[in-house]
């Protein structure tokens, strides 16, 4: 039976410190670090992760500086809300909350947040940081996995791993933290020809597809760790694009859904934040061993 690698836990114990972290240099900084979450429309699945990134900012001593903008907004709109939030000085991150409403593009506008307020780690700028090395903020799901492996002591270093899913917002960006962690990396993406027999080469099988329950117990190698990235709202709840009841007596450990993956990206969103914040004051941190 595998061990459940519970983001909900190591999300909480990441918060303890961060509120520490805060408040030791709230007197140097002179004021609270500031989020704000950019939603455009009213995307449903949205809302329920605005308001939990709401509550964890509470919880830690973030202020929230949320702004929704209506469905019908346009392009020139919404860049003047992003550069409304780089000229404000009470803010250290910015998120646009993606995806945006049908009709608006969002290249152009997560190019206009200042790259040092990127708290989503998604700014062109901070990807290539991220390409090559550099110091900078950290895409926050694929940051969370890592913290989540570091924290089950799970080796990297000449280990096989194989990441299902190429997305910018998590597959890309995953690939090349486990590359510099110096595994080895494959992408799989839906033209992959005979997804279970790369899969099942797999020490480490990170799933961000999107897609429901389409990983089986014959994707995986006996004995692999299993990440789960997917959320999905079904009929009868939550689920991920693992089938985990299956997956779970053969794999070595894995990250359950909900309270694996998810509650992680809402804490590296936080961090990601409170780094800002220090950086921006002159101040240091503390949080190094979770982004560079
Ligand atoms: N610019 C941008 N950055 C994002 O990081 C981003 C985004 N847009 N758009 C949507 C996706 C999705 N996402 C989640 C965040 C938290 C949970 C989360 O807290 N999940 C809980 C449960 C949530 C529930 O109960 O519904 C869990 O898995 O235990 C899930 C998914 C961030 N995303």
């Amino acid at each position: 039976m595998a061990t459940r690698m519970d983001g909900r836990q190591l999300a909480g114990e990441i918060e303890l410190r961060l509120q520490a972290t805060i408040a030791e240099r709230l007197a140097a900084v002179g004021r609270p670090p500031g989020l704000a979450v950019l939603r455009v429309g009213d995307d449903p699945a949205s809302g329920v992760y605005v308001a939990n990134k709401e509550k964890a900012c509470a919880r830690v001593g973030i202020t929230s500086l949320g702004a929704h903008l209506d469905a019908g907004s346009s392009a020139t709109e919404v860049l003047a809300a992003v550069q409304q939030l780089n000229a404000d000085t009470a803010c250290d991150g910015i998120l646009l909350q993606l995806p945006l409403p049908a009709g608006l593009d969002e290249g152009p506008l997560l190019l206009a947040i200042d790259p040092e307020k990127d708290a989503d780690g998604l700014h062109t700028l901070n990807l290539g940081r991220l390409l090559k090395g550099e110091p900078g903020p950290r895409s926050c799901t694929p940051a969370g996995v890592m913290a989540l492996l570091a924290r089950h002591g799970v080796a990297l270093s000449g280990q096989r791993a194989v990441v299902v899913g190429r997305s910018i917002l998590v597959g890309q960006p995953m690939a090349l933290m486990l590359q510099a962690a110096d595994a080895t990396v494959s992408v799989a993406h839906s033209r992959t020809p005979v997804l279970a027999a790369l899969t099942r080469q797999a020490d480490l099988l990170v799933v961000a597809a999107g897609r429901p329950r389409m990983i089986g117990s014959e994707h995986v190698k006996p004995g692999a760790v299993v990440i789960d990235v997917g959320i999905h709202r079904t009929e009868s709840g939550l689920c991920g694009d693992v089938r985990f009841e299956e997956v779970e007596p053969i794999a070595s450990a894995i990250s359950p859904v909900p309270g694996g993956v998810g509650p992680m990206t809402v804490t590296m969103l936080l961090v990601n934040t409170v780094v800002a914040w220090c950086r921006r004051a002159g101040v240091a941190h503390d949080l190094g061993d979770l982004v560079p």
